[in-house]
């Protein structure tokens, strides 16, 4: 018989009385499991081989996991650390202890939170006192460590009786421990293979090899060579192993969504620089120059170059008498110092606002006739403190609408629908303050997951004192939104840094499809 030749090796690795395993048949073959379990299944169907599968669980320690199996358990330490400076006949200061057990950071935390639950001892305002009848070397969770330490190669099997580790602990002492984040489990298909009396018959017979090809390459095309050979089969079916490619990051694929749904409500993207002068970033949006958000506590300033070199002299002026003077009959400045050199200064733009009035003082496109629709998803930066809702930098979902009479109903509404569009059915509102519009609201939606109100935008309608210097006579209703809450609401995850960053949580990265 002809077999193509990973199908003759396993034929000749495998037994008719004892089951081998797709494993030590690729070890004795030298073939990469993969080809293999996909000769086997080949096999399999010519009924050459019988084919048994089984799952295991393997357990593998982590590297937390790793240092207590070699040192101590965190609350193993304090425990000597407790009986050492005499904790068994009256209670001790933690701080001594914790000190002599030479815990450092969050093991502190850890051995604490182990401490009780174990009957070491009691931990009370400060002091510690430990139990003489506790016995670390009966420490179930540190036995089941040392078992796994001991099997070596990591694999779930001890080295030596090729028994399960897992049977020799029980499953409350192993998920203690995965809890403790000490061990991995996972779970694995073995299949075990045994020849049948066709196999057993073919073999005697005599195998030959076949010439198959797997993969077609420019030679065999080229050389017409393909004409003759034999194509390997492919086995769509067969367990290969998992790779995972690079994919678009669900921040920047959720922000190509919002500009699909903003595109689709008619409007058009601005585009514009990260680094602005702060006349475009402040002045120009009516922020007195001693607004707090204007200090160097908020903004990243820039080191080379300071200033922007020109700005457009006469809006200059216009916003510098909107400042100091207010708009209109009625109007009223701020009566506090205007310099133009401190609007010429240059920082990364801690909202994209600055590209709306860029766009309204028709510096961009020229003059913007209304009705007209505009906005941006681009990124932000703000000298915040990190927390689970704030970044140093996040994308802003800018908008502004401009029409001969808008209202508050015409904004709300334009949020409804936009949100909507991303299942977000319950947005409210709050009244607000920003010097530049005037009414202004914030929104707010609710957390999936934990019920809570999460703030994902600011909004209004442009006052006279922005609009008039800027040369704009007519309403303009415009907005902020957080993509970042955004997708918060949309996938349910708690902590910004989950997407973002060195903490970011793999799998949900891998895994979150964007739709909508
Ligand atoms: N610039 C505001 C958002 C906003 C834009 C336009 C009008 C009103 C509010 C912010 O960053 O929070």
């Amino acid at each position: 018989m002809q077999l193509p030749a990973a199908q003759v090796a396993v034929l000749e690795a495998a037994n008719a009385d004892d089951a081998t395993s797709v494993d030590a048949i690729a070890e004795a073959t030298d073939l990469p499991p993969e080809t293999v379990t996909g000769a086997v299944f080949e096999l399999e169907d010519e009924g050459l081989v019988a084919v048994t599968e089984r799952v295991d669980e393997t357990i593998t320690l982590t590297d937390e996991g790793a240092e207590y199996a070699a040192g101590d358990l965190p609350e193993i330490r304090l425990y000597e650390a407790a009986l050492a400076s005499g904790a068994d006949d009256e209670p001790v200061s933690m701080g001594q202890v914790i000190g002599a057990a030479e815990l450092d950071g969050n093991q502190v935390d850890i051995a604490l939170s182990n401490y009780a639950r174990k009957g070491y001892g009691q931990i009370d305002s400060g002091e510690i006192t430990a139990d003489p009848d506790a016995d670390p070397d009966a420490d179930a969770e540190a036995n089941a460590l040392s078992v796994l330490a001991d099997d070596g190669d990591g694999d779930g099997e001890s080295d030596s009786d090729g028994e399960l580790a897992a049977d020799e602990f029980s499953t409350e002492i192993r998920d203690q421990l995965e809890r403790r984040g000490l061990l991995e489990l996972a779970e694995t298909t073995v299949r075990e293979i045994t020849l049948t009396d066709d196999g057993v018959t073919e073999l005697m017979a005599g195998l030959e090899t076949a010439e198959t090809v797997g993969q077609v390459t420019p030679e065999l095309l080229t050389g017409g060579e393909w004409e003759d050979v034999e194509f390997a089969e492919y086995n769509v079916e067969a367990d290969a192993e998992q790779f995972e490619g690079g994919r678009v990051h669900i921040l920047r694929q959720t922000a190509d969504r919002v500009k699909d749904v903003l595109v689709g409500m008619g409007f058009q993207e601005m585009e514009g620089p990260h680094v602005d002068a702060d006349f475009w970033i402040n002045d120009s949006l009516f922020m007195p120059q001693d607004h707090p958000a204007r200090t160097h506590w908020d903004r990243f300033a820039l080191e080379r170059p300071t200033h922007i070199d020109e700005l457009p002299a006469e809006l200059v002026e216009r916003v510098e008498r909107a400042h100091r003077e207010g708009v209109g009959e009625d109007g009223e400045g701020y009566h506090s110092p205007w310099d133009e050199d401190f609007a010429r200064a240059l920082a990364l733009r801690g909202h994209t606002t600055s590209l709306s009035t860029r766009y309204l003082s028709g510096r961009e496109i020229g003059e913007i006739e209304p009705p007209a629709r505009f906005f941006s998803v681009e990124k932000v930066y703000r000298n915040d403190t990190l927390d689970p809702t704030h970044l140093l930098e996040f994308f802003q979902i800018e908008g502004w609408v401009m029409a001969e009479d808008l209202s508050v109903r015409d904004l709300m509404g334009t949020f409804e629908e936009f949100y909507a569009q991303f299942g977000i059915e319950d947005i409210q509102f709050k009244p607000h303050y920003n010097p530049y519009t005037e009414p202004s609201f914030e929104l707010f939606g609710t957390h999936p997951t934990t019920g809570e109100l999460v703030e994902i935008g600011n909004s209004g309608i442009f006052r006279e004192e922005m609009l008039e210097p800027l040369g704009v006579e007519c309403d303009v209703m415009a907005w902020g939104l957080a993509l970042e809450r955004l997708l918060m609401l949309m996938y349910g995850f708690e902590d910004i840094r989950d997407i973002h960053g060195t903490l970011c949580d793999l799998e949900l990265l891998r895994e979150t499809e964007v739709t909508y």
